[in-house]
This record gives C-alpha cells, structure tokens and sequence, in this order.
C-alpha cells in the first residue's frame, strides 16, 4: 500500500467512515461459524454505514455462498466488502480531462449552497493549473454578493481572470462575457460557479437553462461538463440532491467533498452504485490540495479497512 501524503490524507478522510463500519461490524466475528442470523446482522451492519442496500445484499449473497457454516473472519469479510466497493467505483472514478476543441472546455458547477462549491471550483482550478492549461473562472452565483467575493478571493490566490458582475446581475450574461473573453484570450478551461437555491426549483431550473441556452449559441457542445458537487455529511440527502440536480440542469459527473468530517462516506458507493454517474474527485480536507481524481482500489481498501 502506498504512503504517499495523498494516501496518509485518504486514511484520515475516511477513517470516521471506516471506524463506523468497524463499529457495524464488531461483535459479529466473536461467532462461532457464519448463520441466516450473522448474515442478516452485516447486511444490516453495511446498510448502517451507508454503503446502499444493493452492495450490503451482494455481500450477504457471497458471504452465503462461501463461507455459510463456516468460521468468519473479519479480514475476510472487509476484503469482501472492500472488492465489492472496487468494483463499484472502479467504472465512475474518472478525473476531469480537458479536451475540448475548439478551446475553451466550459464547466458549469451545480450544487446547493454550502455543499463545498467555491471551494471545489477552486480545487479544480488548482488541478488544471498544475498540468498547466490556462483556467478562467466565472461567478454566475449572483445571487449572494459574498458567493461573488469569495470566487473573487480565490481567483486571487491562484492568480487566474475572473469574470463577475454585481449581486443580483443576470448570470447568462456573465458567462457570456467570460466566454468571450476566454476565447479571445486562449484560455483552456472556464470553470461556471452557479447559484445553488434549491428551495425555488423553478427559478433554478430557469437560470440554469438560460446559461446553458446562451452557451449552447456560442459552441453548440458547451457547456462540456456539467459537475454536480455534493456534501458527504449529508450522508442519504445526497442521493436526492442528484435526483433534483439530473432533472433540473442534467448531470455529467459529481464531486464529493467534506469526506474528512463524516462518518457516512459510504455514501459515496451508494451514490456510485444508483447512478453511475463519473465521480470526478473526492475532498477530503479545506486545503487546496484536498481534492483528488481517486483510485478505485485505495478508496474501498480504506473504507472497508482492509489490507487485502
Ligand atoms: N472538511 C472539509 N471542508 C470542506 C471541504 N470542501 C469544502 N469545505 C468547507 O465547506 C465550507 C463551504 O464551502 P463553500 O465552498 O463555501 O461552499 P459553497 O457550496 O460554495 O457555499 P456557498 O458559498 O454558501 O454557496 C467551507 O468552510 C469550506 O472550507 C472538504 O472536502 N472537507
């Protein structure tokens, strides 16, 4: 197993989700062999700790297959659970590419306040700066002016052209200037930060498909990603989110943050499993360096705790 700091961050990011999942688990391999009892108690024991019901019923099939009436382990059992999550995640962990052509590759953030928006949009451009494409960011959430100020803080940071208006401006028309500006200047990839107000679908549903109208003038493939970012501490809120966000602005890929605080990562499997949707990146801290395209074998090793 790798000791890379990315890794040591892995660890600490899922170790309340492990750690849950131990907790689940514990006081079911004290048992002498493997019964109907045993096995309902660690489908339940998975279900508990978020991992979805469909997963926690595969392991409990397996585990019946092989080992009913026999002594359980609990090495056995995590390496089980931990390929099963490989091969959940394995099919959606996808980093974004830019390879949009003509230039620029437009990414239209969504996702509800708070979730870890700004935040992710700037960890992205980080990503992007660091394999050296050029990044513009646009602040099309114009509905709070501290949203517009924190996009313009972090644009600072990173030393990247912002396009933004002022609070309560038409949003279309900022990502409108943006793209032009973004063409004209050669820019690779322009990051859309949106307005995230779930309480009125409507609206959201009428601003969303205004920019991408707008957009969809100015090069008939943008926008090229539309990334839905989601709060892991919500733990199964989050699932619904992504139902709400594929009917209101469609989906391309998600990305999961806050993974570090919460003991319901497994929900990022749950997520996977239902629909299949590519899983950009995780974050698992505040810091620009805390979000990551993932591996799929580290990811479900470290929640399934296992060292297979
Ligand atoms: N622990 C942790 N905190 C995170 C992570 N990502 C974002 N945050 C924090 O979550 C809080 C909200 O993040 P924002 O990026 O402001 O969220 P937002 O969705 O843009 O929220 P609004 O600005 O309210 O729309 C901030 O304090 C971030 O530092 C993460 O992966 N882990």
């Amino acid at each position: 197993m790798s000791d890379t700091p990315w890794h040591k961050k892995l660890l600490g990011g899922f170790k309340r989700t492990s750690d849950k999942l131990g907790e689940n688990l514990t006081g079911l391999f004290t048992k002498s062999a493997l019964d109907d009892q045993t096995l309902d108690e660690i489908e339940e024991a998975l279900i508990m700790s978020d991992l979805g019901p469909a997963m926690a019923a595969r392991v409990r099939a397996k585990l019946a297959d092989g080992r009913f009436d026999k002594g359980i382990d609990e090495a056995g059992v995590r390496a089980l659970v931990a390929e099963e999550i490989e091969q959940v995640l394995a099919p959606v962990a996808k980093p974004l590419e830019v390879e949009a052509f003509p230039r620029p590759q437009v990414i239209l953030v969504i996702g509800v306040n708070g979730s870890g928006k700004t935040t992710t949009i700037a960890k992205l451009a980080h990503l992007f700066i660091e394999q050296d494409y050029g990044v513009m960011l646009a602040a099309g959430d114009t509905f709070r002016a501290a949203a517009i100020g924190q996009l313009k803080v972090w644009a600072e940071r990173l030393g990247v052209p912002i396009v933004s208006g002022a609070e309560g401006g038409d949003s279309a028309g900022i990502v409108f200037e943006a793209v032009k500006q973004a063409t004209e200047t050669g820019i690779d990839v322009l990051i859309v930060d949106t307005a995230g107000r779930l309480q009125n679908k409507r609206e959201l549903m009428d601003e969303l498909a205004k920019i991408r109208r707008v957009l969809g003038r100015l090069n008939p493939a943008s926008p090229h990603d539309v990334v839905l970012v989601l709060d892991a501490t919500t733990g199964q809120n989050a699932l619904s989110q992504i139902e709400v966000f594929k009917e209101v602005a469609g989906v391309t890929g998600l990305v999961m943050t806050k993974l570090d605080g919460t003991a319901r990562g497994g929900v990022l499997v749950a997520a996977a499993e239902k629909f299949g949707l590519p899983i950009h990146a995780i974050g698992v801290g505040e810091t620009i360096e805390d979000l990551r395209p993932f591996d799929a074998k580290e990811v479900a090793d470290v929640i399934a705790g296992s060292n297979r």
